[in-house]
């Protein structure tokens, strides 16, 4: 589903590169962390697989396509199979819950009768049935968060990239929304999360992506979140 093929990437003007000949390989309905040090590069990684910057060398394939050749107006399509949450939500404030996950689907061009329908089954799903009408100011953190999530789902996306989705959640709410993660890719979807929560981590013990400066270090399935002593 995702595949680096020896990817470097320099920002201009700086260093040592930010990714330094990555190779990777996820398969679809993959549940991948990605973790490391600030500045090790997961960001970076996911912004490569959204096409939001390019790679200064090597290949970058979603689904089968070599993303740095896809043509410019080929790369909202790219977009719209890529779900993204992110550690502060990006809710539109001046709109409602429904309307914030509505957006998301009156962008790709369904009509309202799909609409009216994905967004009640969309909201469930995330634990959120009941709050359509409210407004993002009116929600809990964790709430947000679901909404952002039920956004990010409501297209059915093949991959879900989540960066830090807990950063700003406590404890007992993170769990709520790694169990929501954790069902988004029962129903097939791909999901790479980059994080710096150890305890969900180790938890969950998925495969284990480690990034240190820019290189890979560790590649574990079921993975903890340090490496085995
Ligand atoms: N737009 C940019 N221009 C220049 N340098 C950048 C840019 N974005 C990231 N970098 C540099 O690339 C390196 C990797 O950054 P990146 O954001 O990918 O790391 P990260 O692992 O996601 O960090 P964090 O955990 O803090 O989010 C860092 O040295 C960073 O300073």
């Amino acid at each position: 589903m995702i595949r680096f093929e020896k990817v470097t990437k320099s920002y201009p003007g700086t260093g040592r590169p930010a990714l330094d000949q990555v190779s990777l390989d996820l398969d679809k309905g993959e549940f991948v962390f990605l973790v490391g040090q600030s500045g090790s590069g997961k960001s970076t990684a996911l912004r490569l697989i959204l096409r939001e910057t390019r790679p200064t060398n090597g290949r970058v394939y979603v689904a089968g396509k070599e993303i740095n050749r896809l043509a410019g107006w080929k790369v909202p399509r790219l977009r719209r199979q890529i779900g993204t949450v992110f550690q502060d939500f990006r809710l539109l404030q001046n709109k409602t819950v429904a309307e914030n996950v509505a957006f998301a689907m009156q962008v790709t061009g369904h009509t309202r009768e799909e609409i009216a329908r994905r967004i009640p089954e969309t909201l469930e799903l995330v634990g959120l049935d009941g709050t359509a009408e409210r407004m993002p100011d009116e929600l809990s953190g964790g709430e947000q968060q679901r909404v952002a999530i039920a956004r990010a789902f409501v297209n059915k996306p093949m991959i879900l990239i989540a960066d830090e989705p807990t950063g700003n959640l406590d404890p007992a709410t993170t769990i709520g929304i790694m169990n929501i993660l954790e069902r988004i890719n029962s129903t097939g979807t791909t999901v790479l999360m980059a994080t710096h929560d150890a305890t969900i981590v180790d938890q969950m013990l998925k495969r284990v992506i480690e990034l240190d400066e820019g290189r890979i270090v560790r590649d574990e399935s079921r993975g903890a979140y340090d490496s085995p002593a």
